[in-house]
């Protein structure tokens, strides 16, 4: 079977002819985030704020893998992750971007039914574990937590100037497969807001194949804002088979016996 995607052939509908906990996995992601009613988020008054540690990257690798742009600093990243609903420190591995090919579609995870234009991830894995010490064997590793992703929406509105030296690269990886390494530092913690406070978590997976379920999902309250030209940017990017990504999401999957959990009112 052609490696999968987000097109008709080979998009999330086909993911579990390989994957079969695409369809059989009761802990899947995304999911629609719903504020009210019976099965909503449940505020947690133990749910503390999320604290990041992120000294300014210095050496990454920027890539088109043909489903999403990625930034992965090399070797010798030392940013961390705490707090929230986390028992232990987690280390950055990457981040990379879900988008739509309009302002009405793009996210993964919904509010209310709601989509965002676009979503930014960013992965962590669980350094602590005495069970792996690297991010492929977390995320091999069936424990339910390896892995941690920081979920932020992001909403046009005025340009994002933390954000621009990323959206201005985005032309140089037009062509899937193709990377370029980092001009420079990158400065991840000016592109968040600065406090952590009001999030969604709940336990999920990965939301492209394997869709391991070993990912305890934070996903924010707060869009980030960027222009309609960075959201423009996002759509010139290549899928590989000469066409734009225009729709690298999958649609929500269903909750089954979980609970959602807010850090808000
Ligand atoms: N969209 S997401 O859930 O944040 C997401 C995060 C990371 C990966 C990833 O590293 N896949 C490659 C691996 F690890 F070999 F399976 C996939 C999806
Ligand atoms: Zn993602």
């Amino acid at each position: 079977m052609a490696p999968w995607g987000y097109s008709k052939e080979n998009g999330p509908a086909t993911w579990h002819k390989d994957c079969p906990i695409a369809n059989t996995g009761v802990r899947q992601s995304p999911i629609d985030l719903i504020t009210t009613g019976q099965t909503c988020a449940k505020y947690d008054s133990n749910l503390k704020p999320v604290i990041v540690s992120y000294p300014a990257f210095s050496e990454a690798t920027f890539l088109n893998n043909g489903h999403s742009v990625q930034f992965q600093p090399s070797a010798g990243n030392l940013s961390e992750l705490s707090g929230g609903p986390l028992t232990k420190k987690y280390k950055f591995e990457q981040f990379h971007f879900h988008w739509g090919n309009n302002d009405s579609e793009g996210s993964e995870h919904r509010v209310n039914g709601k989509m965002y234009p676009a979503e930014l991830h960013l992965v962590h894995w669980n350094s602590e574990s005495p069970n792996f010490s690297s991010f492929q064997e977390a995320v091999g590793s069936n424990d339910p937590h390896a892995l941690c992703v920081l979920g932020f929406f992001l909403k046009v509105g005025a340009e994002n100037a933390s954000l621009k030296p990323i959206t201005d690269l985005l032309s140089k990886v037009k062509n899937a497969g193709s990377s370029v390494s980092f001009p420079g530092k990158f400065d991840l913690k000016a592109v968040l807001p600065e406090t952590l406070t009001d999030y969604y978590t709940y336990d999920g997976s990965l939301t492209t194949p394997p869709l391991a379920e070993c990912v305890k999902w934070i996903v924010f309250k707060e869009p980030i804002e960027v222009s309609t030209a960075q959201m423009e940017a996002f759509r010139a990017v290549d899928d590989g088979h000469g066409k734009p990504i225009t729709g690298n999401y999958r649609p929500p999957c269903p909750l089954h016996t979980r609970t959602v959990a807010a850090s808000f009112k």
